[in-house]
């Protein structure tokens, strides 16, 4: 298996020397937040130096200089100050020593290349971090994913591929043309991998974001690109879900088709590079499939969401950011779920429902009638209050002028109910009253044994306003609807993951891992107890780390 395992990955062509500079160059995002005389800006960047090549466990001598207070500078929108730092972290309170293994955390880390700064929170390049807990101790880590986009933007110091919302201003008519062959053929597409990260069942992780050449295989120890993830099939096909089903057992995939609007749904057996074929759904309603960021499974069957937010042809060709970006808001072609069997690849229902926008899918499972039947799927969401605008919100100039005043539009968790006995239409409601959790609602996690299982609770980051951007933890009892929430004013706290401990017999036995960026600049990861919710340990990093998506737990083998 190893060999497969190795054959199928491709190194780049070139990586970073161990003793190259690790710097991030400073564009002018770093020097807004940078407001110092030049003698001590020389000191920092000797300190920098310093600093970058201690890539050990040693902690770095003092940290970078931070600005305080101001929101147009919060840490959290602020790209990461260095490309790579390693060391211990000193913890207040107690982490639980049944807790080993590493927690990886992956994100849009670096908003500029240069002077050119980016435009959308989804731009920025991969910034990947790392908590290693061991024996009540926690080693952190962070460093940029070195994809083919990232290496040629630092070494062009240009834009050199298609971003979310960035593309490179071609500079005539004829490389116009160019560009377009290209963005058909996916070579223009980005490979940044920024989303998220999982742990396959053969053990490897890998880096994702929505263009499929950007699956990226690091070492989860010294967070190392090791190289691209080779798809070994003939599926083609250029985009696919951010947010595949992934257990020791399984890896489900959703890869949209734009020419012949529909979803394939396909899975990869562990220890392979090869996703076969389960089945696939054409399009209901409008010109192209809906964006699928993510998809939720019960035991016996994958939901295929067709959102009224579709991927658009014509925003896909421009160079400038469209107010949806890639996609467009198509309400006239309406809202529907898909019910495909895992094991046959049979749509066994499809229904009609309310308008949503949701980036996110928290659970989903079946509900069983006295004889064993399956009457109906519960599939919940962070659901947008069906108003694409949320995409506008995150703009990095939204998020980085937050004047007090309220921004956020309301969110909920939208359950959606699927009969299955062929009635044409299912519910969308909330599953709690949304004043539980601020009306904010997104970045969830559950408790991975109850994947596709009947479940109690989810976490998420809420909102406590007026803000401009989720700024609690939430945990939510989707049984007695009642959130329990944790806030530090002025922080921006990341996904809340679930990590259960090991031999736990009730679902939220467990631990929640966050990691926080401050309103003074600077940062640190959060754990709270996954019953009570109440903080049990916290260790300040050595500055603030930006804001980060979302992560994976690789247990200590
Ligand atoms: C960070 C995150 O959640 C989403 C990132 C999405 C990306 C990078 C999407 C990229 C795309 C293109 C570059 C062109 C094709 C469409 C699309 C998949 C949106
Ligand atoms: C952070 C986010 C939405 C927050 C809104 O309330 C969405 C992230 C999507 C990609 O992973
Ligand atoms: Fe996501």
């Amino acid at each position: 298996m190893a060999s497969l395992v190795t054959s199928t990955m491709k190194p780049f062509s070139s990586s970073t020397k161990p003793n190259e500079s690790h710097m991030i160059k400073d564009g002018s995002n770093l020097k807004e937040t940078v407001d110092f005389n030049s003698e001590k800006r020389m000191r920092l960047v000797k300190q920098r130096r310093l600093t970058v090549t201690n890539v050990a466990t040693k902690p770095v001598g003092s940290p970078t200089e931070q600005v305080r207070g101001n929101d147009q500078k919060h840490v959290a929108w602020t790209s990461v100050k260095q490309e790579r730092w390693q060391g211990e972290l000193h913890v207040q309170g107690q982490i639980p020593l049944w807790l080993s293994g590493t927690y990886l955390r992956n994100g849009p880390g670096q908003w500029h290349i240069g002077d050119y700064n980016f435009r959308h929170l989804f731009d920025g390049y991969a910034t990947i971090v790392r908590l290693h807990f061991e024996n009540g101790s926690l080693i952190m880590g962070h460093r940029q994913v070195e994809s083919e986009a990232y290496r040629a933007a630092k070494k062009n110091n240009k834009l050199c591929y298609r971003e979310f919302s960035e593309a490179p201003k071609p500079d005539s008519f004829l490389s116009y043309i160019g560009d377009l062959a290209k963005l058909f053929s996916g070579a223009s597409l980005t490979d940044n991998a920024n989303t998220g990260v999982v742990k396959l069942g053969d053990g490897r992780v890998v880096c994702l974001t929505e263009t499929i050449k950007g699956s990226i295989v690091i070492d989860p120890n010294t967070l190392d690109t090791i190289g691209r993830f080779e798809y070994s099939d003939t599926l083609g096909g250029l985009i696919h879900s951010a947010h595949p089903i992934v257990t020791d057992n399984d890896f489900l995939t959703l890869l949209p088709d734009l020419i012949n609007p529909g979803y394939l749904v396909a899975r990869m057996d562990p220890g392979t590079n090869e996703r076969r074929v389960i089945g696939r759904v054409g399009c209901r309603g409008g010109p192209a499939p809906g964006w699928v960021h993510s998809f939720p499974v019960t035991e016996h069957y994958v939901v295929v969401p067709e959102m009224p937010l579709r991927y658009c042809a014509q925003n896909l060709l421009k160079a400038e950011p469209a107010p949806f970006f890639k996609f467009d808001w198509h309400p006239e072609s309406k809202a529907y779920l898909h019910v495909m069997c895992k094991a046959s690849g049979k749509i066994v229902a499809s229904v009609e429902v309310p308008l949503f926008v949701t980036f996110h899918f928290i659970n989903a499972y079946e509900e069983i009638d006295e004889e064993g039947r399956v009457t109906a799927i519960i599939a919940d969401c962070c659901e947008h209050n069906a108003d694409a605008t949320i995409l506008q919100k995150l703009r990095l100039k939204n998020l980085r002028t937050f004047s007090g005043q309220d921004d956020l539009p309301d969110a909920r968790v939208g359950r959606f109910r699927i009969p299955m006995d062929g009635s044409p239409y299912g519910n969308l409601e909330a599953a709690l009253e949304p004043d539980e959790h601020g009306k904010g609602m997104d970045m969830c996690s559950i408790n991975p044994k109850y994947l596709g299982k009947k479940y109690r609770y989810a976490y998420a980051c809420g909102a406590k306003r007026p803000c401009n951007f989720p700024n609690t933890l939430t945990k939510l009892s989707l049984v007695e609807k009642k959130a329990k929430n944790w806030f530090d004013e002025g922080s921006i706290p990341s996904e809340p993951f679930f990590v259960a401990r090991p031999g736990a017999t009730e679902e939220d036995d467990g631990v929640v891992i966050s990691m926080v960026s401050d309103k003074n600049g600077e940062g640190y990861a959060l754990l709270l107890d996954g019953s009570t919710f109440e903080e049990i340990a916290r260790a300040k990093f050595p500055y603030g780390l930006p804001y980060g998506l979302h992560g994976c737990w690789v247990p200590k083998t």
